[in-house]
């Protein structure tokens, strides 16, 4: 593939962007962003993480479009890739990652698309990414051992459950299994809702033959929320003979659906018996540890390096659908992103007051300390740690004299936060009090700091 590096096109970009969006967007998400160049007819943007990519995709494609046609492209075209993790360090928009030291793109290309008979899998549906809990584990194992012995374990699986909790994940994971091991076994994943539509179409375009093919051939099928065939008359007879086709060849068949067979209704009995075959078994909603650990895997996964407490916030909120909890940390990551400011439990909060009943959250020691880590841009651990080099210093003693402002907590507690004794602290709440009005680094950085704690609780900012 030819690369032609085109620094120029990209500054006329950058340029026409920072015109039409916010300073604050614009060195939140552009300034990041690497540039590799135009590789057929695409420009091309390494950004730092998938969540990244996303956003870009979602928010920011038309503008880079209408960017490339202002320069006088007839048929604009972006994409995106996501940069290797050592240069992606997400972690703070004001902290972003140094530039990449001239590495060809050709490297930084994605994996090798996945093998052809995963093309109806979604890639992050791998048992790998699944975190089992109390809620899900009899679900779990059941599909393991389906994808352990395909068409001899159980067959039908048939798995049922509310919206969001899991069971396509499960369903594409048996998949992914099957795939890895035998790469010949054809395997095909469809909504109920799409086998009906082809249904339709194969009659109206009289190909019932390449219907049948489709479907009566595969070694797995998948078929997510089954519960639609009720009242579907002319789906049910069919599906009942590719039900038996696929049974008959000892085929393994994965159904899906938000209630238990016997709560279908305007199922045809000989449809409900045949999805009892085999095993039933459901997933519930994840409780607060299975909550975390998915939030927990979920941020890892997007290289975003978030404290422990905020994520257990974001696991209080959010109890019933997994779906949404992961929308919840996204949006946290977006907010914190957006206004420039560290994770913590009160920007969490604030970030989810739209979608969510307002949580009251206090200002924590641990709060402050990453707000003024951030600010000086150094880690919460230095700052906490024994260093006696002014750099230092200072923003711990900003620190402390903030805390003791903005949190309920005495002296002593203070000094034990910071592994000191009271006096310690003391002295430095009359140091910073000292330099106030007269110093103007430590004056902005207070006032500034303050500013932001406060913007959080009372005020509150603005996805
Ligand atoms: N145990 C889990 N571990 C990790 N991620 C999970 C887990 N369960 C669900 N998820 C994630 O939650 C999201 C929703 O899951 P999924 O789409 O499988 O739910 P569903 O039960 O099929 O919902 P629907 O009924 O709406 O089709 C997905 O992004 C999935 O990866």
């Amino acid at each position: 593939m030819r690369v032609i590096s085109q620094g120029e096109i990209w500054a006329d970009v950058l340029g026409y962007v920072r015109r039409n969006i916010s300073e604050v967007e614009y060195h939140t998400w552009f300034a990041p962003v690497k540039n590799l160049g135009v590789q057929e007819g695409s420009l091309v943007l390494g950004v730092r993480n998938s969540f990244a990519q996303e956003w870009f995709r979602k928010h920011y494609l038309e503008l880079l479009e209408d960017a490339l046609r202002s320069l006088g492209a007839e048929h604009p075209q972006v994409s995106f890739q996501v940069l290797p993790a050592q240069q992606e360090a997400m972690l703070l928009p004001s902290d972003p990652p140094p530039p990449p030291p001239g590495r060809p793109p050709a490297e930084r290309s994605p994996a090798a698309p996945p093998a052809d008979n995963r093309k109806s899998l979604n890639p992050k549906y791998t048992f790998e990414n699944f975190v089992v809990g109390p809620n899900n584990n009899l679900a779990h194992a059941a599909a393991l051992a389906v994808a352990e012995s395909p068409g001899k374990a159980y067959n039908p699986l048939f798995i049922y459950g509310d919206v969001g909790l899991g069971k396509t994940h499960l369903m594409h994971a048996v998949g992914h299994y099957m795939a890895e091991r035998f790469p010949e076994k054809r395997i095909e994943y469809v909504s109920t809702e799409s086998f009906t539509n082809d249904l339709i179409n194969a009659i109206r375009d009289d190909k019932m033959t390449q219907f049948r093919n489709r479907y009566r051939s595969v070694d797995l099928l998948l078929v997510d929320d089954i519960q639609f065939l009720a009242g579907k008359e002319r789906t049910q007879e069919e599906f009942f003979h590719t039900f038996n086709a696929l049974y008959e060849n000892h085929k393994q068949i994965i159904l899906s659906s938000d209630r238990p067979p016997k709560d279908i209704q305007t199922l045809e009995s000989r449809l409900r018996s045949r999805f009892e075959w085999g095993l039933i078994t459901d997933i519930q909603s994840p409780e607060f540890e299975t909550r975390v650990a998915i939030l927990k895997m979920n941020a890892e996964h997007n290289r975003i390096d978030i404290p422990q407490d905020v994520l257990e916030l974001i696991a209080r909120q959010v109890t019933a659908n997994i779906r949404e909890l992961e929308g919840a940390l996204m949006r946290v990551v977006a907010f914190a992103s957006l206004n420039n400011v560290p994770f913590s439990r009160a920007v969490a909060a604030k970030a989810l007051s739209n979608v969510f009943a307002p949580q009251e959250v206090k200002v924590e020691m641990i709060d402050v300390l990453r707000q003024v880590a951030s600010h000086y841009n150094m880690p919460p651990d230095v700052i906490r740690g024994s260093g006696r080099v002014r750099e230092v210093v200072v923003p711990r003693q900003v620190a402390q004299y903030l805390i003791r402002e903005l949190t309920d907590h005495s002296l002593p507690e203070i000094g034990q936060f910071f592994g000191r004794d009271h006096s310690t602290v003391m002295h430095a709440i009359s140091k910073v009090t000292e330099m106030l009005g007269k110093d103007v680094e430590i004056t902005t950085s207070v006032n500034t700091l303050r500013r932001k704690m406060q913007g959080l609780e009372e005020e509150g900012l603005d996805a």
